[in-house]
């Protein structure tokens, strides 16, 4: 699959989200939205009902991000809202598979998140029940963090797992991901690259953008993935 570019509104100015959306509509692929509670990480953002109005706003696909520790109780309700991708962890869900299929059944991509320390050998199996695999770069709760290199051969082994199973997952990275490290991510194997920081902190996000895919998809055409 082509890279695809998921701005973070984490990053963005949460009194002009519509806004914020719009400045990159004609440049990236999905508005990605990190929904945190406070209990799962050290922070608290935003939830169903801002997402419910930015559904309304936005002219591209949300992309939610549930850094939150009930998952099994909210993750349907985005799918239902209109989320086209919705993302759970696996260190919250109690319920991984019944929740997943809940969002495909209301009709969004399911993605399955995992921290930078937790391994991702231990959800082979479950490949076929998903459509977007999330491995987060940075310890979630916060934009703005420093990317772990650390997480790469974990980034090249799930490329490896999936292309093993010939299954069409996405594998998505999330933290950190700027014009500095972009490429490295590219090169073990991601393919959908989520940028806070990188995109709304550059005086013209559209422009991050196009040049974040640029690095990516050269990246990955010289990695032959
Ligand atoms: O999930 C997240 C943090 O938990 C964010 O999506 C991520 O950190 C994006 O921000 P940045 O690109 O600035 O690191
Ligand atoms: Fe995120």
């Amino acid at each position: 699959m082509a890279p695809q570019i998921a701005p973070s509104i984490l990053s963005a100015d949460f009194a002009r989200l519509a806004e914020d959306v719009e400045r990159v509509a004609d440049s990236a692929d999905w508005v990605h939205v990190d929904v945190m509670d406070n209990h799962f990480v050290p922070n608290l953002t935003l939830g169903l009902p801002v997402v419910q109005a930015l559904l309304k706003h936005s002219p591209l696909p949300l992309d939610c991000h549930l850094m939150i520790e009930d998952p099994d109780r909210w993750a349907p309700e985005y799918a239902e809202a209109g989320a086209k991708s919705v993302t759970i962890h696996a260190e919250a869900a109690k319920a991984p598979i019944r929740t997943l299929r809940a969002i495909r059944a209301a009709g969004a991509r399911a993605g399955l998140g995992v921290n930078p320390a937790t391994p991702v050998d231990g959800f082979a199996d479950l490949l076929g029940e998903i459509d977007m695999l999330l491995l987060m770069t940075v310890e979630p709760g916060f934009g703005g963090q420093r990317f772990l290199d650390v997480v790469l051969p974990k980034v090249r082994r799930a490329r490896e797992l999936i292309k093993g199973r010939d299954l069409p997952v996405w594998l998505q990275v999330d933290g950190g991901v700027s014009a500095e490290t972009i490429e490295r991510c590219a090169e073990a194997g991601a393919d959908v690259f989520v940028a806070g920081s990188a995109v709304y902190g550059a005086d013209d996000p559209a422009e991050a953008v196009r040049r974040l895919r640029g690095q990516a998809e050269d990246a990955t055409a010289k990695a032959g993935w």
